[in-house]
């Protein structure tokens, strides 16, 4: 089945922004952030450690990492409705039933001393289902592609594998069937061959459950096997966002084309072009005029230091760059070290 574009966003941030702290001493990590999920889509939030992706995630069901975190202005649009206005007991309706989570570190999230089946009844269970629970549990077991799903229903997480538990939190991510599924990282602790099991499998329960996906990924090896829609996102910001195809064969941010050069090579998963030199800036100290221009090969002092880029519309996307469109030679880079 092809994605259902037609239809209204499934999920919808708008402006979205995140400060950590209060008052004069709140760092806005996310700054006005806005991007669109649709059924059967799956959409990309990328970028390297500490550009805000993980708080944009935890910003749609304000699941913070830390109490000092909240949602410091816009809306999140859930089929239509905003979240940033329920309240607690709302909001605990909306987690699990309508938007299923999942997480880099499978082991962290699963209880050690309870049978994997009994974690993905869990959430079954706090719906107030109490029949066919079994049923459900090796149904979706086997949705996710594990043999003998009876068997491993009754298995204690240490008994199963890496990528068979990251299997057991998408199962109960999904139990209740929620329309959105937000996966932040959900390869990294894997090896490359267990990911890619676990990518072709988001791509399949896509498709046939006509999931939206928001999947948070530093990696763009990740976005360009499982997503339609990208988003990049740099110190807090999005920076470009175009569907796959156009942002890998003609990325039009420095940034992105920078990420693109640093990618491992499919062909031996060995070789980069080169890194960014530099990183992403401690958030609130971020430079003045474009932040990426501290890194960046193309910057005009005068302007890029200067004036902030807003987002433009451009072939097909938009792009935050004041030059965006300019290919970065590799050698620019290189001097940049
Ligand atoms: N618990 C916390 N307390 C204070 N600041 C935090 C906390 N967690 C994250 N931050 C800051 O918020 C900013 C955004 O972090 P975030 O985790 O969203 O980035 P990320 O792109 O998801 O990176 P990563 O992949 O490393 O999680 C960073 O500058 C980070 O230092």
């Amino acid at each position: 089945m092809s994605p259902d574009t037609s239809s209204a966003p499934l999920l919808e941030l708008r402006q979205l922004s995140v400060d950590i702290g209060q008052g004069a001493s709140a760092v806005r990590v996310v700054r006005d952030v806005s991007l669109t999920v649709r059924r059967g889509e799956a959409v990309a939030l990328v970028g390297e450690s500490g550009s805000g992706k993980s708080m944009t995630a935890f910003a749609v069901m304000r699941l913070f990492p830390t109490p000092q975190a909240r949602v410091a202005g816009g809306q999140v649009l859930l089929a239509g409705e905003d979240l940033t206005a329920l309240d607690a007991a709302a909001l605990r309706q909306v987690r699990g039933a309508r938007v299923g989570m999942v997480f880099q570190d499978p082991t962290s999230y699963l209880d050690p001393l309870v049978q994997v089946g009994k974690q993905i009844a869990e959430p079954l269970r706090a719906h107030g289902r109490t029949e066919g629970l079994q049923a459900r549990v090796v149904e979706l077991l086997d949705l996710m592609e594990l043999p003998r799903a009876a068997q491993v229903a009754r298995q204690y997480p240490h008994e199963l594998s890496g990528g068979m538990r990251q299997r057991v939190l998408i199962a109960a991510a999904l139990a209740l069937q929620p329309a959105l599924l937000i996966a932040d990282e959900p390869t990294t602790a894997l090896d490359v061959t267990v990911q890619s099991g676990i990518l072709k499998l988001l791509v399949r329960l896509r498709r046939e459950l006509q999931l939206g996906i928001l999947l948070i990924t530093h990696d763009l090896g990740v976005v360009a096997e499982t997503c339609q829609q990208v988003n990049v996102m740099y110190a807090g910001e999005i920076v470009e966002r175009r569907p796959v195809v156009p942002l890998f064969e003609q990325p039009l941010h420095p940034y992105t084309q920078g990420l693109l050069g640093s990618m491992l090579s499919p062909a031996s998963r060995a070789h980069a072009l080169f890194s960014i030199p530099g990183g992403v800036p401690a958030a609130g100290r971020w430079p003045t005029g474009c932040r990426f221009h501290p890194r960046c090969p193309i910057a005009q002092p005068g302007v890029c230091d200067v004036v902030e880029p807003q987002l433009v519309q451009r072939l097909g996307g938009e792009d935050r760059c004041h030059f965006g469109g300019e290919p970065v030679a590799l050698h620019a880079w290189e001097k940049q070290e």
